[in-house]
């Protein structure tokens, strides 16, 4: 791990490109961010089909962004609702500290330890081959999985109230992430993926 002054942490894992910056927002604006955020998104449980059966998610969701920024995830239609005024400010700051562009945001509510997300990559074609994924996380600090699509290797983050993870490059071509449940009392925690999807004439 390589370290500069701005707090900004290089992971060095091979065929990833992943850096944690634990004080993205400092404590008094991401405990605001997650009251706001916690109480004004539209959150809802979706249910996705495994193999024939409707089973609920874990997690409750929300999806907002530019108006063409639709996007498949499991078999659901997400349409994004509007930006509200914090996630465009968050949006613009995640856009600045980054350097890339991004046109929706995933929010995801996990609502205690029973709540956690499974493994995937974010790997839709809707994202193209190689995405620029800035994921900000307020409230419980939860232990994030990547496991290597190839050899297995394993890496575990703690991500913090008021971190950025920045996941580029090859990230979602080689690796897995999964955010695990946990028997322990844990507190609520909302995390959001900013991305870009890009249009189907552009791919
Ligand atoms: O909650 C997290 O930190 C991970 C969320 C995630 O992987 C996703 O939204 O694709
Ligand atoms: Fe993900």
């Amino acid at each position: 791990m390589q370290n500069d002054l701005f707090g900004q942490q290089d992971i060095q894992l091979a065929d990833a490109d992943l850096s944690y910056v634990p004080d993205f927002l400092s404590v008094s604006e991401a405990d605001a961010l997650l009251a706001v955020l916690r109480g004004t998104l539209a959150w809802r449980q979706d249910s996705i089909r495994i193999y024939g059966r409707e089973v609920k998610i874990p997690r409750l969701q929300a999806w907002y962004g530019d108006p063409e920024a639709q996007y498949r995830y499991s078999g659901l239609d997400m349409r994004p609702l509007p930006w509200t005024e914090e996630l465009r400010e968050l949006k613009m700051t995640c856009e600045q500290f980054t350097g890339s562009r991004f046109n929706a945001v995933l929010a995801n509510y996990y609502r205690d330890g029973a709540d956690g997300m499974g493994w995937h990559a974010d790997d839709e074609p809707e994202l193209g081959t190689s995405p620029v994924i800035a994921s900000v996380s307020l409230g419980q600090r939860r232990n994030m999985d990547f496991r290597h699509r190839h050899n297995g290797e394993k890496y575990r983050i703690r991500l913090g109230h008021g971190s950025l993870l920045v996941m580029a490059g090859l990230t979602q071509q080689y690796w897995q992430h999964a955010l695990p449940k946990s028997r322990k009392a844990m507190d609520d925690r909302i995390n959001l993926t900013f991305r870009r999807i890009i249009h189907p004439t552009q791919r």
